[in-house]
Parts: C-alpha cells; structure tokens; sequence
C-alpha cells in the first residue's frame, strides 16, 4: 500500500493545496485565493511558460520559498480559453467555507475541471463546431469507440479495425481522446488532439453496458442495436465516468445515442476530406470551403447540424431524399420569413447543456425566454411538406409553460452574474419582495430622519447617507458641529466634516443591510428551484435545440439554393453519375466575389457502360476542378442538399475516393511518391463498383517511365477489378490510348486555344484526348524568362521529332505476364507462413520477429 504523503511541514494553506493536486495530478490546479486564482510550484512554472504569466516567490513552506503565479478571478476565463487550446486539463478550486468564521485556511473545493474534451463554457467553445470528447479502446482486432458532445447532449459508438480509425478520427475531429493508460492503440496518435490517459479498469464492457443503460434510462441497449458492441461500450464506461467526473455530476440532458455504423456512411476516407477542403482548405483555414460555402445558417447550432450533415452521409438515401422536399418546399414558400424569424433565436442547445449541468446563467435564460417567444411566429413561416417539416414543427411545440415560467421568474434585463442578485423578476415571489420593500423603503425613510434631524438640531445643511464602507452615517459639517445633539455617535472624521451614527438609524442599517442579505440569499434559493424545474423539461428543450437546428440548416440550404441556382438532384437505383452542367461551388463563388470571370459549366455522363473518363489537357485547364465537382455534386446531394447543377441523376454510392497530389508529409517522413502509392494502394483495396474515385495525375511523383506503368496498371485494375466511376486526370499521352481497349472507359479533354504565343483556357470538357500539353506555354503564363521558354520550345520540338521517327509504342495495356509458376506443387515452408500472417493484427515486435522467421525459411 502506498502512504499518503506528509505536508505537515507545510503550512497549512499549502498543505490543502498539496491535498487538492494529489487528487488532481494530471491538471492544472487553479487555487482560489481572494480575487485570484494561484498556481505553485511546476504548475507555476508551466503557466509562467504557456500563459506568459509572471512567477514569484512568496514567503515560506516546507523549508522552502512557495514558487507561485496568479490570474486574477475577472480573467479567468481568457486564460482557460487559452490553456484549453493548448490541450492542458485545469481543475479549479473554489472557496467553499466561509471566510468570516473559518478557523485555520477556509475549506477549499475542486468544483469543476476544464479539459479540451469537456468544456461547456460558451467563451471557450467555437460557436460553429461542436466540442468533442472521445474514447478509443482495443479489444482484439477490434477497437471500440465511444465519442459525446457534452453541449450537443449527443453520444456516439461505432466499432472499427485499427486501419480505419484515422478515418474516424478525421471525421470526428474529437477535441480530447481518452485512452487506456496501459494499452494505447497506437494508431490513436494520428489524432490531432490531446490524449489523457485513463486507468485500465474504467474501459470494462458490463461497465459501460451499466453506464450507457442508467444514462439513456433502458434496460438494454437493444433498441439501439448496440447489445453486442462490447468493444464500444468498453470505451463508453471510460467515456462517461470521465465526463461526469470533470463536471461533478451526472449528465441529465444526455438522453440520445447513435450507432454509427461504417457500413451505413457514404465512406469519406481522410484524404477525400483533406483533398475536397470540405471544411477546411488544404492551407488549414475554415474558409473558403464547401461548407463555408453552404453555411448561411443564423445560429451555431444550424451550423453544427449542418457540419454533421456534410461529415456523416448515409448511403441509403430515403433522410437525403427528406431534407430535398422539405429545402423545395422552403424554396417555394420563400426561406427569408423563417430566417428573419430564426435571428431572434438563441442556441437552445446549449443552454439546455447547461441547465443539465446547472451552470446556465440569467442572460442565457432570457435568450431561451425569447426564443420561446418568437416559436408562434416562426411556426407561422413553416409550409407543410407531408415530412420533415411537419415533423420539425411539432418539435417547436414541445414546451408552453416553460415560457411562461421564465417570464414570470427572469427579470425583464437580469444582472450578467447570478452572484450580484437583480435576476429573479418582481412579483415572482412574495418573501422576496417583501425584502427588497425594505432595501426601496429605504430611500423614503432616509428622507424623512433628515428632515426630522434638521428639525430637531437646526442645522439645515445636515444629511443621511450611505456608503459600501462606512454603512450609513449624519455628516456634519465641521462649523455646526457644537449643535450636535448628545446622541450621537462619532463614526469618521473628514477635512471638513464629521459623520455620526444615531440608535435610530443604527437599526434601521442592521434590517436594510440584512435585508439586503436576504434578498440575495433568496434569489439564489429561488434560481436553483429554476434550474430545479427546468431540468424537468430537459428532454421538450433537448427537441426543441434539434428541431431549430434543423431548420436553420434546412433554410439555410434552401436560401443557398435559391440564391446560387441550385438543382433539386434525383436518385436513381441503376449506376449513374449523370451531371448536367455542373460548377464547383467553391471555384465558382470565389469567381464571382473576386470578379474573376463567368464559371464554365460542365456536364458528366457515366453509367453502367461507361464508367471512366481519362481527362487530358493542359495544366490550369479546369481538369482538378471539374473531377472536384462531380465529387462534391455528389456528397451535396447525399448530405440532403440540393446541387450546382442544371440536373443531376445519381445512382448508389458507397464512398468517394480521392488520389490528389500534395505537398509533401514530411511531419510523417513519407516522400510525395511513397505517399502517392500508400494512397492509391487503399483506394484500391476499398474501392468498389458504387464508389466515386478520383485520380489526378498518379505516376507523376516518379521517374516518367515508373510513373506511367503504375499509372496504367492502376487504370487497369480501377477498370477491370474494382468497376468505379473513375475520373483519371493524367498528363501522360500515352494513356489517351487506354478506352481504345478498355471498353467503359472515354477519353475527354479540358479545352484551350492557342493565340499567337498565348494559351487561353476554356475550361470546358469536351469529348476525345487533348492534342497538346501546352506546358511550355504554361510556364510563359506564369512569368518564365523568354529565353529559358525559347529554349524549352526548341528542346520540346526535338524530342516530338524524335518520338515520330521512333518505333512503334509499347503496348502498355498488354496483359500482365502470369506469375513465375511455382517450383513445387506443394506450397512452401515459406509460402505456408506467409499464408498464415494477417498483417492487421501484428504488433510492431511481432512483425519484426516475423521477418526474422521467413528470412530464415528463405535461406537454401
Ligand atoms: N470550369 C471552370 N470555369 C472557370 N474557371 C475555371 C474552371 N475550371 C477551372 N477554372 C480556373 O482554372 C484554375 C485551374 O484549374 P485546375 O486547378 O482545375 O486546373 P488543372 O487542369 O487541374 O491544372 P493542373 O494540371 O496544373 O493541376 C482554377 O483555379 C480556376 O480558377
């Protein structure tokens, strides 16, 4: 057994700070002294570091001067923003005792912990962006994930293999990741996020099964089908006891789970996220992206809902086909009334988070009074649709009385802060009322004993007064002080003149200043009844956050169609990528806003016969642009949006795939070409007849020779194996002879006319190879010196004229040779252990001894 440390040589405000961190070693500790907060010792140190804070040295403790650092209370939250975003856990310890009448140091209490994963403050939350909290635990080959929103009020669990968690990762963006202490899944550091260790016990299944069912208030998972996910549910017990321990209670509003299941997504793999800069740009801005582009919402939380629209497309259409009726029926009702009426809307979401975890402040609950309020009218603007819409309405129903409470409760403009009082309305409650009639009556008695002094001293220029320090007082002035009657009592002495206290008014400030008292404490009993009674109502404000968010993102694609000209996409159950005259939303608005020309519109035919277009023409042409927006046409309409387009038919999808160069990963010491294959070997691997794949330029990071066999071969197999709609941009010639014999595949060109020296680019897909390159002409663009372009044409000339002297071609789609036969009949020793290894479930120490082992077995 461990022994509890000794602080007795400390003194004794330190040894209850000492206390405090044993129990909190993994964070900040954040030490209420007066108006500050104070940290020692290395957490000192580590703030002087992150927060640029000054460190000190005060007095002495355990034989040794206290290293400390202070913020002060006022800016508290600035500082958590900061040390939250640079991933640091901080448990804040308020005093809890009373500072008048405590012996020895007041009782000090941790009473919240501020992790990235669990914040719910709104200062320090992205307005737009929901907080996530993740847990990753490995059970055999399968990992369990396990992922809440504490704001959103929204829990998740999936299941995966170890080489799909960067996927999940990307798409769940978790703001903090708990895993294991003793057994972390080593893909998990490819999160971008904070990890916290947790012990190995909390990740306990039955655990998590208890956890999960006590939260949603089921006696089993299996409404949810969610029964048999041991792995997740591992990773939710950890999940939870986390959560509620940095909160210090349980998560009431907490009441929704989603099984998401991999299989059931329209598969973004991280690339295809990265490469569409869906919601951020490949420079890592939030702007301008596809959903900076579609995010006109009027709350954060129709922000949020749509960012969730956009990251988890299901596969089955039937929710997508939903969001297309009720965005065309908003468009024929006109979006702009529900909009107007969606500005007074406050972010019930996360107020009612904050109800659940009782830190909902007066100022939030008025926004909800006013939300409450405008609902008649906002309903009002709803058309019927026979679906979602009618749906969403009567979620906006939910919850009459709560408005009235709050309007009865909640003064018409409270106090920012429940502590300085002024937040419960007159009227609400008659103790109260009856109090602050003293605190008003105060005023009238106040004039009625100055009149009366003056009276009965003749000293006309006498006055009653207050003030914070001295409480209340008769001045004088220093010439009449010889009238001063033998009552009263000397309180101050000042230049001019003198204050005095009387028996009379002496009560009178005992009853007004406990009145004064009184009516606070009462305030705060009566705010926590509120609370009390809002927690009732929790699951009609949880609907009613949803509901409006809903809304604000279905009229937001609704304005965005209306405005940007957007089609209504049709699905179709045989294989189709049909697209007529379709644009890229972000090219096209950043054209527009910069005045840089009309967007040249496109169509794109594929189906069942023809299944790839191997895209040729010059660089700058529109080819990266062109296989972009088929791609992002595609998701749009899977997310439930309406599209860029004249008219788009679309068939099943599975996944979109995307091969598009980048700059180097040198943060992972991967060349561009070792990254180029790593890529393009698992779209191979996962691409399928329903998937979208995108290849722009694969080959090109190697020598020319390499680089167009492996792109021929990955034509190949994307044609022949795998069956996806395929757009193969390429600049290697060579390959416009592919659809020659290869029956589905097309070949078509972005245009480009030469004038005189110039190229000038059309953008427009047409049918058949491009003639030309038009590189050298490209480099004159971008500013080449004259003489270096000159000699480059010269040198282009040559090699085009010994090209046409030369031989034949290769043939480079010939079938690939057979495999070398194998020498025996029987397989190999070599062979055999080779059959056995699955690569997967392989830890780095088994797979090195595992090269030990076939290396020997290959030896003679
Ligand atoms: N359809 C279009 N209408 C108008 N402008 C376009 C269109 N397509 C592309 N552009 C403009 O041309 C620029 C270059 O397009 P893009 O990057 O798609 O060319 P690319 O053929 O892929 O070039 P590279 O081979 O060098 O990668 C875009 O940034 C855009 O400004």
């Amino acid at each position: 057994m461990s022994q509890a440390p000794d602080f007795s040589a400390h003194t004794p405000v330190m040894q209850q700070y000492f206390r405090l961190k044993a129990d909190h070693p993994d964070s900040l500790v954040f030490f209420r002294m007066g108006d500050f907060y104070e940290v020692f010792y290395d957490d000192a140190r580590k703030c002087n570091q992150l927060l640029d804070i000054t460190i000190t040295t005060r007095g002495q403790s355990g034989g040794a001067p206290v290293v400390m650092a202070g913020v002060p209370v006022h800016a508290l939250e600035s500082y958590l923003a900061k040390l939250i975003k640079l991933g640091e856990a901080v448990a804040i310890a308020e005093q809890v005792g009373d500072v008048a009448t405590a012996k020895g140091p007041v009782e000090r209490k941790v009473m919240r912990i501020v992790t990235p994963g669990t914040v719910t403050d709104g200062e320090l939350l992205d307005e737009k962006q929901d907080s996530v909290l993740l847990a990753v635990v490995s059970q055999g080959k399968t990992l369990g994930l396990a992922w809440l929103s504490i704001t959103a009020g929204q829990l998740g669990l999936a299941e995966c293999a170890e080489r799909e968690l960067p996927s999940w990762l990307s798409r769940l963006n978790p703001a903090e990741v708990l895993v294991d202490r003793e057994k972390q899944p080593a893909a998990v550091l490819a999160a971008r996020a904070p990890i916290t260790n947790r012990p190995g016990w909390q990740f306990d299944s039955t655990l998590g099964t208890r956890k999960l069912c006590e939260q949603l208030g089921v006696a089993s998972l299996q409404g949810y089908n969610a029964q048999s996910l041991t792995a997740a549910q591992a990773a939710a017990a950890a999940l939870l006891s986390y959560a509620e321990h940095t909160q210090g209670r349980a998560l009431a509003h907490v009441k929704s789970l989603t099984v998401q299941r991999a299989s059931e997504l329209l598969d973004l793999p991280p690339a295809t996220q990265r490469n569409l800069e869906l919601t951020v740009t490949l420079r890592g801005e939030t702007a301008p992206t596809l959903l900076s582009v579609i995010d006109s919402c009027r709350t954060g939380m129709g922000s949020r809902a749509l960012r969730q629209w956009l990251l988890y497309p299901k596969r089955a259409r039937n929710e997508a086909m939903f969001r297309h009726e009720a965005i065309a029926a908003l468009m024929a009702a006109g979006p702009e009334p529900l909009r107007e009426a969606l500005r007074h809307v406050s972010d019930v979401e996360r107020i009612a988070a904050r109800v659940a975890l009782r830190q909902v402040r007066p100022r939030e609950l008025t926004g909800l009074r006013a939300t409450l309020q405008t609902l008649p009218e906002l309903r009002e603007t709803l058309p019927a649709d026979g679906g979602l819409l009618d749906h969403l309405a009567e979620g906006l129903l939910a919850s009459p009385h709560i408005e009235e409470l709050l309007r009865r409760a909640i003064a018409e403009e409270p106090a920012v802060l429940m502590r300085d009082g002024g937040v419960i309305a007159d009227g609400f409650d008659a103790a109260l009322d009856e109090l602050r009639g003293i605190q008003n009556n105060c005023d009238a008695f106040l004039l009625d004993l100055e009149t009366r002094e003056r009276a009965r001293t003749g000293i006309a220029n006498l006055r009653v007064q207050f003030n914070k320090v001295h409480g209340f007082y008769i001045e004088v002035t220093q010439g009449q002080v010889d009238k001063v009657p033998m009552d009263y009592q000397r309180r101050q002495t000042l230049k001019n003149a003198e204050r005095y206290i009387t028996p009379e008014l002496k009560t009178f400030e005992d009853k007004a200043l406990s009145a004064n008292e009184r009516a606070l404490a009462r305030e705060k009993y009566l705010y926590e009844q509120l609370i009390d009674q809002l927690t009732e109502e929790l699951p009609a404000l949880v609907a009613l956050g949803r509901s409006l968010a809903s809304l604000d993102a279905l009229a937001a694609l609704a304005e965005r169609a209306g405005t940007l000209r957007w089609c209504r996409p049709e699905f179709v159950n045989q294989p189709a990528i049909d697209i007529t005259a379709g644009r890229h939303p972000v090219v096209e608005s950043r054209l527009r806003e910069t005045g840089g020309g009309e967007f040249m519109a496109n169509d794109c035919r594929l189906d069942a016969r023809t299944r790839m277009l191997m895209i040729t023409g010059p660089n700058m042409g529109g080819k990266s642009t062109f296989m972009r927006q088929v791609a992002l046409i595609s998701l749009l309409a899977a997310m439930g949006s309406f599209v860029p387009a004249d008219a788009c038919r679309l068939g099943p999808m599975d996944a979109i795939h995307t091969r598009i160069g980048a700059a180097d990963d040198l943060a992972n010491a991967q060349s561009t070409f070792m990254l180029e294959m790593t890529e393009g070997a698992a779209i191979l691997h996962g691409a399928t007849d329903q998937s979208l794949v995108l290849m722009d330029e694969i080959g090109r990071g190697t020598s020319t020779f390499d680089g167009l066999a492996l792109a021929s071969a990955i034509a190949s197999h994307l044609h022949d194996k795998s069956r996806s709609f395929t757009l193969f941009a390429t600049h290697y010639f060579e390959l416009t002879e592919f659809p020659a014999k290869h029956s589905q595949a097309i070949n078509c060109h972005v245009s480009a006319v030469e004038s005189g020296e110039d190229i000038v680019f059309l953008h427009e897909i047409q049918p058949g190879p491009a003639s030309r390159s038009y590189g050298v002409q490209v480099a004159r663009l971008a500013g080449m010196p004259a003489s270096l372009v000159r000699q480059a044409r010269a040198t282009l000339e040559a090699l085009e004229a010994k090209a046409a002297a030369g031989d034949a071609q290769i043939d480079l789609f010939a079938a690939p040779p057979p495999a070398p036969a194998a020498a025996t009949a029987e397989p190999s020793p070599l062979q055999e252990a080779m059959d056995a290894v699955d690569p997967d479930a392989l830890t780095p120490r088994e797979a090195l001894d595992l090269v030990y082992k076939l290396k020997k077995l290959s030896l003679p």
